[in-house]
């Protein structure tokens, strides 16, 4: 058996000319989203990212703004940007790329974000509003896998999830995400015993570890579908996803390829993001004015 592979890019396309159509019903009530983007030094993978976020942004008619920093700046400047950045109508949604400086605290930075601008889903108030299943921003990774799951017709309830990684900003909020869709949620990490046993009973299976090609075979039940969130590089500076592929791709039902699977579903769900947030700011514009 060969895997189906649900294809990233091709669904992120679709989203993001969804999302274009309605940028232009929300440009017609006179308000453009607006995305503001943080980038603190010189890590090149960070430069590639936001890049590619100014890029969609223009692609689908929002309006984005970018404030660099050299790696030595202080916590402080950052914050009093960030508090500006808040107050200001013309931005809808506010991030800092992340890794940051070791100097300088990450939670301290994503919690002066508003949580009204927090199109990264970082904030606990989003965080916490997600678990218990409420209106919030959802984090940009895990919100982009629950929709190529429901676009590749994968159903969710009542089925077994492993996820491989408990990160703040994947593993953790993707495996809440799925206990939200009623799917019955277990997280493995690098203290867990007897991994393959956990896995094999997956009919799903998020590998979010960080390490290249980690989920092999001997991990995969039959025809189980295997989403990989990693983005390692190897040696000669390929990327490189956290399941070894070729041969994953022979055990499992559906598979997502590194490049082109989560990846792209990142960045179109901050691009949802943004939207939503406008559009939650003319709503709020229009009740004040009624
Ligand atoms: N503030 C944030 N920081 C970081 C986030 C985030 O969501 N918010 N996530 C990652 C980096 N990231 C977005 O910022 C991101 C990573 C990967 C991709 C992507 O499209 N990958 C492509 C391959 C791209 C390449 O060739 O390098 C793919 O997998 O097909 C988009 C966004 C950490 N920081």
């Amino acid at each position: 058996m060969t895997a189906l592979i649900i294809d990233g890019k091709e669904i992120a396309k679709r989203k993001k000319l969804e999302i274009s159509l309605e940028v232009e019903k929300l440009k017609e009530s006179g308000i453009t989203p607006g995305l503001a983007v943080v980038l603190v030094g010189d890590n090149q993978a960070s430069k590639t990212y936001v890049r590619s976020k100014q890029m969609t942004c223009k692609e689908l008619g929002m309006h984005s703004v970018l404030i660099e920093y050299t790696e030595s700046v202080a916590e402080g400047e950052l914050l009093r940007k960030i508090a500006e950045l808040n107050e200001d109508d013309s931005i809808h949604g506010i991030l800092v790329q992340l890794p940051l400086p070791k100097h300088i605290r990450e939670m301290a930075v994503i919690e002066a974000i508003s949580p009204e601008k927090d199109v990264d889903g970082f904030h606990p108030v989003n965080i916490g509003r997600m678990m218990i299943g409420q209106e919030a921003f959802l984090s940009c990774t895990p919100f982009g896998i629950l929709v190529m799951l429901k676009e590749s017709g994968v159903a969710l309830e009542g089925k077994h999830v492993v996820v491989v990684g408990r990160s703040n900003i994947v593993g953790k909020p993707v495996g809440q995400l799925l206990l939200n869709e009623n799917a019955t949620v277990t997280y493995c990490h690098s203290k867990t015993k007897e991994l393959v046993k956990h896995t094999q009973s997956a009919d799903i299976i998020i590998a979010a570890v960080g390490r290249t090609g980690f989920i092999t075979k001997e991990h995969v039940k039959p025809g189980a579908v295997v989403i990989d969130v990693g983005i390692n590089r190897n040696e000669e500076g390929k990327l490189c996803g956290d399941v070894s592929y070729e041969e994953v791709k022979d055990v499992a039902g559906h598979i997502t390829p590194v490049p082109g699977g989560v990846g792209p579903m990142t960045i179109t769900m901050l691009m949802y993001n943004t939207l939503k947030s406008a559009r939650n700011a003319l709503n709020k514009l229009q009740r004040t004015n009624n």
